[in-house]
């Protein structure tokens, strides 16, 4: 049996603890929700708003926000002091994340600003460490609310009053909505914000967990493969030559089209693979059940009568035991033996131990449209810029990256020339 995958109609047989629930809600709306029956109806619910029609109807909003990049990159990026890629890209993916999940228009792009949501999401993340330390060690419980009583609160009733109002206007719209959002499927017949309180948090917390899903692992990846592309200037090259040689103008390039690309796939896997989305794993309860030979029982521990078990994407897509040269970037270890750039080398690599998408009833229901931006993304960036570091900048994520509850990389200064230009 596998933690993940193990269920039976699509509940699993572990459950998730409250160790990554970061709220203080009788429930935990999609994402945080720790009953396992509770979590599948909202799931099922949700499942249209990730299908492929729905798919579909994302495709101009990631044009729109990847080609108002490019426009700031092409004004700003040929600097001497080049721009912050961490924070540009931040900038990008909220943008992205808040419009698709409930029509939100974060303008970070737009008015070239930090969102106030985005700095304290930031705070929050290091506040979830604390979170987190303290369901894993209940007898410090009392310090937690000290802790956030001092740090946080305030701004974060602000800014939770803020969300409030903006998703109850986006409950009221009806077809005057941009485009077909995630929301949609949450949003109650007679469009009005439902009066009970429990059911209205509700829907705040899953359009929250929607907008933070679909921000913080795609801003990751989209940094950390041009991290990775900087580092590894030969690889860099021969994937500007793929996508140059294979689109005639930077109009050709969409998400499906851009999913040819063998070498791009490879490199965005690979980008994954060394530097995934989560750094901290996804704690589960035992029901008291054998895991790859070994039992592991039941016990009993505050608020989750379960042992608490997990497995870290992170660590398995390191060793050397799952993959050759593990530490390195080697995007050829997912071509297919027909690709000009294939290596042997890698053909014993055990491709199941990278799973950063997770597996099961929890799977990623947002890793299609996960794929479909950043192929987007560096599709049409590397189509347009020849990229390179400003000049003493050395960065280096196993030495600077910051993790925190949800990770945050380290600032990369980028120089972002137009080839053309
Ligand atoms: C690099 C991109 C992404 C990665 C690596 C990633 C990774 C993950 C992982 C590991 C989980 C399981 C979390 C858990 O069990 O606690 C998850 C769940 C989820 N992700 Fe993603 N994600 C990505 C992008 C996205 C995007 C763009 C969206 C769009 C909104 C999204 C929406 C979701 C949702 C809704 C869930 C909860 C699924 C459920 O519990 O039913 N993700 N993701």
């Amino acid at each position: 049996m596998i933690l993940y995958g193990s269920h039976n109609k699509n509940i699993e047989l572990f459950p998730k603890t409250q160790i990554n629930n970061h709220g203080n809600d009788e429930h935990g709306g999609l994402i945080w929700e720790w009953d396992p029956v509770r979590h599948r109806k909202v799931a099922k619910q949700m499942a249209p708003a990730f299908s492929g029609r729905a798919l579909q109807a994302k495709a101009l909003t990631l044009h729109k926000y990847v080609d108002l990049f490019v426009d700031r990159m092409t004004s700003l990026g040929s600097a001497t002091r080049g721009v912050d890629l961490t924070t540009w890209i931040n900038w990008l993916c909220v943008d992205m994340s808040a419009d698709m999940a409930y029509n939100r228009e974060m303008n970070a792009l737009k008015n070239m600003e930090e969102p106030r949501y985005l700095t304290l999401l930031q705070d929050f993340n290091k506040a979830i460490v604390i979170i987190q330390m303290f369901w894993r060690f209940p007898l410090l419980v009392p310090l937690k609310y000290l802790f956030l009583l001092f740090k946080m609160v305030r701004s974060h009733s602000d800014i939770r009053d803020h969300s409030r109002q903006l998703l109850e206007r986006r409950i009221r719209r009806k077809d005057s909505v941009e485009h077909i959002d995630f929301f949609e499927q949450l949003i109650p017949k007679n469009r009005e914000p439902p009066k009970d309180p429990k059911e209205m948090r509700h829907l705040e917390q899953v359009a929250g967990q929607l907008l933070v899903a679909g921000y913080e692992p795609p801003a990751m990846w989209l940094y950390f493969t041009m991290y990775h592309l900087l580092k590894s200037p030969e690889h860099l090259k021969t994937l500007i030559n793929e996508i140059r040689g294979t689109f005639k103008s930077y109009d050709d390039i969409t998400p499906e089209s851009a999913a040819e690309l063998s070498f791009l796939a490879a490199c965005l896997k690979e980008s994954l693979r060394l530097t995934p989305g989560l750094l901290t794993g996804l704690p589960v309860g035992s029901p008291g059940a054998h895991v790859d030979g070994h039992f592991i029982p039941r016990g009993l521990i505050v608020n989750s009568p379960q042992v608490v078990c997990q497995s870290s994407s992170f660590s398995m897509a390191r060793d050397s035991r799952n993959f050759s040269d593990a530490l390195q970037f080697r995007p050829e270890r997912w071509l297919s033996e027909d690709h000009p750039l294939y290596v042997s080398q890698f053909s014993n690599d055990n491709q199941k131990a990278f799973q950063p998408f997770s597996q099961g009833p929890r799977m990623c229901s947002g890793r299609e449209i996960a794929w479909w931006q950043s192929r987007l993304f560096v599709a049409k960036v590397l189509w347009k810029f020849d990229l390179a570091m400003v000049s003493g900048e050395h960065p280096d994520i196993d030495r600077d990256l910051k993790g925190w509850g949800i990770t945050y990389a380290a600032k990369r200064i980028v120089h972002m020339q137009d080839h053309a230009g």
